[in-house]
């Protein structure tokens, strides 16, 4: 009898509990508001499960472009389970990432980003917090800083008068075409490689072309492996599915290039063993100091207090081949290709620089100033060809409010710089290229100008801006001095419309003649 009641109450009781459970569950389901009751901005329609994504076919700033303008310049996608919102105007890029800057400073997980930097032990991929925060000190204050940047000009100019050296002796007086996307691609790899890992053992060594292609190869698999659609980052549950056979890539790759990066690391160790068996005094050493050299004085084996990881070093060091490569060439390439493309400019440019600096000697980093012509040519680069049509996404971690609509926290941002670079509204004749626009103008590209953000804006913006401008304006002032280029007989100017296809399938080519006394240049 005793255990029958019991059974009953038991019973009850069951049931008592699965009744409130239900309601506790109804009630947090009404209380947690998902995305469909956000205010969102307006947006394309999207396919069950998939969203917009087989509506996109890429995406590339011209389809995002066209879908703004019908929805304009703040917008929303649906990438699978992810909800991403294109800002495609200076006013809407400002309201992110100044006004609500700090809201927006994280980056969206991916899984190619996490296993190249190592779960996001990086600057570029690292959340909001106080581990980038210290990542990006780092960057800045010790391996970037004006005075590092400074010290490697000489590294600089002797690298581009190399590829210049290259590109006069190759073309045979103007006579047979050069590749000048190679040859620009090799300079600046090796200024980066030289800042990173000690010059003299760079340029002494016999293997230096193979070493500067390994780096260029696994950058250009890295970042291949990086703009690929990598299905299960939008859609969880299909990750078994690879189509693409990513995850084998991706794992080859990432074996590839942490052999590298422990390979510099473990060089520099030995050098560092051996110069302190030496008793070389650490003053005397400062000016010499790679990357690699400030990385390493601050090594420790753990994980804790204000010091890096060996892991870490070798995130921050492909940070750098990764960041800081691939932008800087492709940058360059354009710049050259708008020369070919336009020869008025480029005498133009020229005589700015025989004026300034005439043609008995070379021109120095420390002219650049004194060149706007060549200044105004680099920013209107900027603006036409920006190395990425989209600004690296950002990643909202708070709920935010943004031109009156509400944006839960985890969308993803992109700032679609080709709309707000090409945007008519700004910029009069906007798709020409014509430096005149920015000669005398105030308009810069340093973050505050935010119809101009070729290096983005904000907390995340590029930390290798200075590196990156020294490297293009001066690699362009020394072809504008010392080179006189033009297309060979076979390539229309017309044949170079898209410069960003272009320098995908490296047809960068020119009869390149010398200008100046060839004793100046060759070496
Ligand atoms: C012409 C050259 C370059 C251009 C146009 C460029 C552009 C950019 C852009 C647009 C971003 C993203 C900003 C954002 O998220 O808002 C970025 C980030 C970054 N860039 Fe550059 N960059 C250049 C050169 C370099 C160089 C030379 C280095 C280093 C050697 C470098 C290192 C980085 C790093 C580490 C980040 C991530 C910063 C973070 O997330 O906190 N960049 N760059």
């Amino acid at each position: 009898m005793e255990s029958q009641w019991t059974s009953v109450e038991k019973q009850v009781w069951t049931t008592v509990l699965a009744l409130s459970l239900t309601l506790f569950l109804i009630i947090v389901r009404r209380g947690r508001k998902t995305s469909k009751n956000y205010r969102m901005p307006p947006g394309p329609w999207g396919f069950p499960v998939l969203g917009t994504i087989p509506r996109l076919a890429g995406l590339t700033h011209e389809v995002l472009t066209n879908f703004a303008k019908n929805y304009g310049p703040l917008m929303t996608l649906k990438l699978g389970s992810q909800s991403v919102v294109v800002a495609s105007s200076s006013k809407v890029a400002e309201e992110f990432l100044k006004a609500n800057d700090r809201v927006w400073a994280s980056r969206p997980p991916g899984t190619v980003t996490k296993v190249l930097s190592y779960n996001c032990s990086d600057l570029i991929c690292a959340s909001y917090g106080p581990r980038w925060r210290y990542a990006r000190k780092i960057f800045m204050v010790e391996l970037l800083s004006a005075r590092r940047i400074s010290s490697f000009q000489a590294a600089r100019k002797q690298e581009i008068l190399r590829a210049i050296n290259d590109a006069i002796t190759g073309s045979c007086s103007g006579t047979v075409p050069v590749q000048l996307d190679i040859l620009i691609r090799r300079s600046t790899t090796n200024i980066v490689m030289r800042m990173l890992m000690n010059e003299q053992s760079l340029t002494k060594s016999p293997n230096e072309r193979k070493i500067s292609e390994d780096f260029h190869q696994a950058v250009k698999d890295g970042l291949q492996l990086l703009e690929s659609f990598y299905v299960g980052d939008f859609i969880p549950w299909l990750d078994w599915l690879d189509p693409q056979g990513l995850k084998k890539k991706l794992s080859a790759v990432s074996k590839k290039c942490d052999t590298m990066w422990q390979g510099i690391l473990d060089d520099h160790k030995r050098k560092l063993e051996a110069a302190r068996d030496d008793q070389a005094t650490d003053s005397s050493k400062s000016e010499e100091q790679d990357i690699v050299d400030a990385l390493l004085t601050r090594l420790v084996d753990d994980d804790d207090g204000e010091n890096l990881t060996e892991v870490q070093m070798k995130a921050l060091i492909m940070n750098i081949i990764f960041a800081g490569t691939d932008t800087t060439s492709n940058t360059l390439q354009a710049v050259l290709g708008e020369l070919l493309k336009n020869p008025s400019i480029m005498e133009k440019a020229q005589a700015e620089m025989d004026s300034v600096v005439g043609r008995k000697r070379l021109v120095e980093e420390s002219d650049l100033p004194n060149l706007p012509y060549l200044n105004a040519i680099v920013k209107e680069n900027f603006r036409l060809h920006p190395p990425g049509p989209i600004l690296v996404p950002h990643m909202s971690t708070e709920d935010s409010e943004i031109l009156g609509y509400e944006i839960p926290a985890g969308t993803t941002l992109f700032v679609n710089l080709h709309a707000i670079h090409r945007d008519p509204a700004l910029y009069e004749r906007s798709l020409d290229f014509y430096p005149e626009r920015f000669l005398g103008s105030e308009k810069d590209v340093h973050g505050f100008d935010f119809d101009l953000l070729p290096f983005g804006a904000g907390r995340r913006m590029c930390p290798g801006k200075g590196l990156g401008l020294a490297v293009v304006l001066y690699t362009a002032a020394l072809y504008i001095q010392t080179c006189d280029l033009r297309l060979p007989e076979n390539v229309k100017p017309e044949d170079l419309t898209d410069l960003i296809a272009l320098r995908r399938s490296s047809l960068l080519q020119a009869l390149v003649h010398p200008r100046i006394p060839k004793d100046l240049v060759m070496f």
